[in-house]
């Protein structure tokens, strides 16, 4: 039969990106504002913008496009009420049936776009990778499926999370063309490694082409099938990232509640605006168990789609001294680095290595320098040095 009504672009940054233009203003009279305000700091020249300048992004256009779409099927519907009532009157009731109530939610949310805006300008602006991946999103991946992509306010709170986590192993589970991956890969400590799982060999192709060179490698399949090979490998993480297919994101969850080490973060996508009712219903579920799981402490973030920040407390002891310590040392030797490099070295061997930070399965692997200089740097922790110590 007839395509049903094109349904808006579901997660909503196209509004976002369309009022882009406005941004730039509202930055422009900013900075102006700072010239007058005594004492005040003048915003940096560019505005916090994903688009570089000049980029011939296809964002206008895909906007425009989806116009082109609602019109051809405004006239479409309208050639069919004239000829054919009971048809027309039957397409517009299942169209009703798809709209659910995540449709409303989105257009109850277009107010917002102007929150949004000011929430983009008031982070730190796009790296470049995050930049050119996002727009070659924009302007090689056709746009109804460029629409994946996570909200550049997402993105760049993802990056904060991780350069407050500070993970070695870091996990993307559904990483699309590679927007969020970007945003994680460029937070991440030096001798860091993120793994991106995507069942599409197009996005991994791009995603692995796009962030090539960076401490990123990319994994195509099922995601669920991916991560039960991690568990039996003994693979551990620090930080997850989950924005995938959401039906299975209990699944998802539990899997990389079993990967994380204690104290590890996990992030998921897609909280708040569901493109579809099997989304709805997949993710209203986790609404009901996320708070009240006592293996994990988590908020949620009413940020783009939705975000939920979940730790996993489980198996932390209470007593044990905090995770970072002060990586460079008087004699210029780099704990978290060494570490890493043992890390590298003995899964290079084959053998599993997990627990990345502290203790678990695969520490007892360690019998270096890297192993002593985390026991002192323990102790040095747990005990002031001595010259502080006296007065
Ligand atoms: C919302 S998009 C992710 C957007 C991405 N995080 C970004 O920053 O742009 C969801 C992704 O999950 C992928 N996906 C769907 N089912 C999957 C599965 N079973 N295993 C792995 N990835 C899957 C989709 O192909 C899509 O690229």
């Amino acid at each position: 039969g007839p395509p049903l009504l094109r349904s808006p672009p579901v997660r909503g940054f196209a509004a976002a990106r369309g009022a882009r233009p406005a941004m730039a203003e509202a930055a422009e009279e900013k900075r102006a504002t700072a010239d007058v305000i005594p004492g005040m700091v003048a915003m940096e020249a560019s505005p916090a913008t994903v688009r570089a300048p000049g980029c011939p992004s296809c964002e206008v256009e895909w906007v425009a496009k989806s116009k082109d779409v609602e019109g051809t099927e405004a006239e479409r519907l309208a050639a069919l009420r004239g000829s054919d009532m009971a048809a027309y009157i039957g397409e517009i009731w299942e169209y009703g049936q798809h709209m659910n109530d995540t449709q409303r939610q989105e257009l109850a949310l277009t107010p917002d776009m102007e929150c949004r805006r000011f929430v983009i300008d008031a982070s730190t602006p796009p790296t470049p990778l995050m930049e050119a991946v996002y727009n070659a999103t924009m302007v090689r991946v056709p746009y109804e499926q460029a629409c994946y992509v996570c909200g550049p306010e997402q993105a760049m709170l993802l990056r904060t999370l991780v350069a407050i986590a500070r993970p070695r192993q870091a996990l993307d589970i559904g990483c699309f063309t590679g927007y969020a991956s970007s945003a994680i890969v460029d937070a991440l400590p030096r001798s860091a490694q993120l793994t991106c799982l995507e069942v599409e060999p197009t996005w991994t192709g791009l995603a692995s082409e796009l962030l090539e060179g960076r401490a990123a490698s990319f994994e195509t399949g099922p995601a669920i099938e991916t991560l039960r090979r991690f568990e039996e490998e003994g693979r551990r993480f620090d930080f997850v990232s989950l924005d995938a297919d959401k039906p299975m994101h209990g699944e998802y969850y539990n899997a990389s509640l079993r990967l994380l080490r204690p104290g590890g973060v996990l992030v998921m996508f897609g909280m708040l605006l569901f493109p579809t009712v099997e989304d709805q219903q997949a993710m209203e579920a986790l609404h009901e168990v996320l708070p009240n799981d006592t293996r994990v402490s988590t908020a949620q973030l009413p940020v783009g789609c939705g975000i939920q920040l979940i730790v996993k407390t489980e198996e932390v002891d209470p007593a044990a001294p905090p995770l970072h310590y002060a990586s460079q040392r008087a004699d210029g030797f780099e704990l978290e680095l060494e570490l890493a490099a043992i890390d590298r070295l003995v899964q290079a061997d084959g053998v599993p290595l997990g627990g990345a930070a502290a203790t678990g399965p695969g520490t007892e692997a360690l019998s270096s320098a890297g192993l002593v200089a985390l026991a002192a740097a323990r102790r040095q922790a747990a005990e002031p040095p001595a010259e502080e110590a006296q007065p």
